[in-house]
């Protein structure tokens, strides 16, 4: 065994509570635990998805390999082992997905899709057919030339009553579909929103199924140019494309018809809400966060606490032997916080997830009045938690030093792949303003007609008693500051309009404190739910210790990075700033010791990570030497390129060495 092995061996024997119990109340209870073992069992062990690790593959070799497993997953597998859509075994599959896969946005946001926008019939004529893989469809929103304003977009379904068909178009060069992933080179099908045109009238963006390439060639059908963006920051294996449509034909039959209809005579029947059209994106909006934001941020906070406390480097007492980097107060300050918001997200998340199921429920008996609350919910929701997570996987990279920068590391795999969560679904700055809209609205309500998650906005604020470090005293401080935060931001918009400004002009002036106040409520949601699952989960004393321990600290670290806030509101003392940083500080050194036993809980495999410095034995310095040879620059131990640029200069040098010798 080697020195770095043993080192994580006794860290291991040194952690004060049961991995496994803590791994249960992860998964949500061990019933939870079992079954995401044994579907990551069957994943890990099948050798049809062994491929090569990803640092050593070209694009096109990780697209390949991606959709070749895929293909097999989602024909093969999930039947075979059964894990069907509705059995707990399948809400686990996607954390035993390959490091890499294709198909997302087909099973995760086109079927859906298809069940929200589709009549019953149009469920019954797609679903089986994408289910089985027998039609790809893209999910195709964004243009070239538009992503965040939706009534920007240029994309026309024209109806021709002659035909009974729609004709689409996408007028411009901006008017092409960009970026839809599994659309470049997979889709056969997409889901195209475009402003629906009937009799020259228009009626606003629509969802239309449009066929684009042909089912046994696979060729662009005519009309249909498509094709993969290029290289990207990440997603290598996956072909986010473009697709510009001239004069592409469908029938009527293809408009999604279940909020609204065009009849063959061009009548134009609206049967529910314009809003629902957006109820793709509030979906992804509250089920993505997690596969792709706060699991990414676990995996570093695994390779960075691992590496950190097998990492030797420098000397903490004069004299005596080198320490564990992980021993460092200020390692400590970046790396436990980050595991801090991997639960706090996380368990703010699963309360989003129940809410948002509540809400189909009702909205399946017509009941959608809920909609503006989930929806604010989940657009800010979506992107604090994107954006502390991309802070939070820079943050475990550089703390690792150099080895951080390696792709050996498995580090920049996983913030070029969290990175994009700011952007997709929804671009957060976007997202945070959707939110305010809804804030500044309930500021103005009296608290009878709130929903209870933002009555505290209308509320008295309340004076905090006792022990400030509490996580009551800490819940209330994010309540005071959230609702201070928004009332001053609408008074500032108000304000402004009274003076005689527009008021998108008085709104546009005010955006900075109207995000900064979005932000307060977000966080002040995310702390509140968190404290609320600790207070409640049964389990042991020792369990119960780390959560609350992780979640004073989750509350006190964000207080301490913004105390100026909390200062100027007055919420907050000089004294109680001080108090907040000494109690952190102690935090930091009270968890350090089950700081690894708290990444083991996360129960990653090696192989769900790829990363030298992460894997449980801790052996990183054999890893990153092993991973080195597979490079394919190492293949031949000439290099092409070398032997052909560098040679006739080497040849020089030879020859200047040699008569240089022989004149000695
Ligand atoms: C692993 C990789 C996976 C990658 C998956 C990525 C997939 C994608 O990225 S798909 C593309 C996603 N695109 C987006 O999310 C676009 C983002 N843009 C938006 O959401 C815009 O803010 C948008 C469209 C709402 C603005 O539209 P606009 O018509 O100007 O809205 P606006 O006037 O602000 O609001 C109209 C009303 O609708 C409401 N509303 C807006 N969005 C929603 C929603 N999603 N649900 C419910 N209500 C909504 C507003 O609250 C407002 O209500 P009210 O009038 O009562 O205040
Ligand atoms: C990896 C990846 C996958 C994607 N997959 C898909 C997909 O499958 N299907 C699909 O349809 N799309 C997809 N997209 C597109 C994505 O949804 C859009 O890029 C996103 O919605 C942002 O829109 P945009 O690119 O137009 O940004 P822009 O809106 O142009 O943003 C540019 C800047 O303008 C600012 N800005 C914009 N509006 C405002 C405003 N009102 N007030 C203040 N500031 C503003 C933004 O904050 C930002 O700083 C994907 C994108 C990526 C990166």
């Amino acid at each position: 065994m080697s020195i770095e092995s043993n080192l994580l061996k006794k860290e291991r024997q040194n952690v004060t509570f049961s991995v496994e119990e803590l791994t249960n109340v992860w998964d949500g209870g061990k019933e939870d635990t079992e079954i995401r073992r044994k579907v990551v069992k069957v994943f890990g062990d099948d050798p049809v998805l062994k491929s090569p690790p990803i640092c050593t593959m070209t694009r096109e070799e990780r697209y390949t390999e991606a959709t070749r497993k895929c293909v097999y997953i989602f024909r093969n597998m999930l039947q075979k082992n059964g894990i069907y859509p509705g059995s707990k075994e399948f809400e686990h599959f996607w954390n035993a997905m390959p490091i890499e896969y294709t198909l997302l946005i087909h099973m995760g946001a086109f079927i859906p899709c298809i069940m929200s926008f589709g009549s019953e019939e149009q469920v019954a004529k797609w679903l089986p057919l994408s289910a089985n893989l027998n039609i790809i469809c893209t999910y195709a929103q964004t243009e070239l030339g538009h992503g965040s304003f939706l009534r920007g977009l240029e994309t026309e379904a024209t109806f021709d009553r002659e035909t009974q068909e729609f004709v689409i178009n996408c007028p411009k060069v901006s008017s092409m579909k960009w970026w839809p992933g599994d659309m470049g080179l997979n889709a056969n099908h997409a889901l195209v929103m475009a402003n629906l045109i009937v009799g020259g009238k228009k009626y606003g963006m629509h969802p239309f199924m449009v066929q684009i390439r042909d089912l046994s060639t696979h060729m662009p059908l005519p009309g249909v140019t498509v094709g993969d963006i290029g290289s990207k920051m990440g997603f290598e294996a996956i072909d986010n494309g473009f697709l510009y449509m001239k004069n592409v034909r469908i029938p009527r039959e293809n408009l999604l018809n279940k909020n609204s209809e065009v009849k063959p005579d061009g009548t134009y029947v609206k049967k529910a809400s314009d809003r629902l059209m957006y109820g793709s994106m509030v979906n992804l909006r509250v089920n993505l966060p997690k596969s792709q934001a706060i699991d990414v941020l676990a995996k570093a906070c695994t390779i960075a606490i691992r590496y950190s406390a097998v990492r030797r480097q420098g000397l903490l007492n004069p004299g005596g032997a080198e320490v564990a980097v992980l021993d460092y107060t200020l390692q400590q300050h970046k790396l436990i916080p980050q595991l801090a918001t991997v639960y706090a997200t996380k368990f703010a998340g699963e309360g989003i997830i129940k809410k948002h199921q509540a809400f189909l429920q009702n909205m399946a008996k017509g009941n959608i009045s809920d909609l503006a609350e989930i929806h604010a919910l989940s657009a800010s929701f979506k992107a604090s938690v994107s954006e502390q997570c991309t802070e939070g996987v820079e943050v475990c990279r550089r703390a690792c030093g150099g080895h951080g920068y390696s792709q050996a590391s498995g580090l920049p795999h996983l913030l070029s792949k969290v990175t994009p969560t700011c952007t997709y679904e929804g671009e957060n700055t976007v997202l945070y303003l959707q939110t305010a809209r809804y804030l500044v609205k309930c500021a103005k309500e009296k608290a009878a007609d709130l929903p209870e998650s933002i009555l505290f906005l209308v509320q008295p604020i309340q004076n905090a008693r006792g022990n400030i470090t509490s996580l009551d005293n800490l819940a209330l401080y994010f309540k005071n500051r959230a609702a201070l935060c928004v009332q001053a931001a609408s008074k500032k918009v108000n304000q402004m309009s009274n003076k005689g400004l527009a008021m998108h002009e008085a709104w546009d002036k005010s955006s900075v404190q109207l995000v900064h106040a979005t932000k307060a409520y977000v966080i002040q949601y995310i702390f509140d739910a968190f404290a609320s699952f600790v207070k409640e989960v049964k389990c042991s004393k020792s369990v119960k210790e780390i959560l609350e321990d992780l979640c004073c600290l989750y509350g006190l670290h964000y207080i301490n990075n913004c105390s100026g806030d909390f200062l100027k509101l007055g919420i907050l003392t000089a004294h109680h700033c001080n108090i907040a940083e000494e109690a952190e500080i102690a935090l930091l050194e009270k968890l350090r010791p089950n700081a690894v036993g708290i990444v083991d809980a996360f129960d990653f495999t090696d192989s769900s990570m790829e990363s030298c410095l992460g894997a449980y034995d801790g052996n990183v310095y054999e890893r990153l030497f092993d991973m080195a040879k597979l490079s394919p620059l190492n293949k031949e131990p000439v290099h092409q390129a070398s032997y052909k640029y560098l040679r006739p200069y080497l040849l020089e040098g030879r020859d200047i060495l040699e008569g240089a010798k022989s004149k000695l």
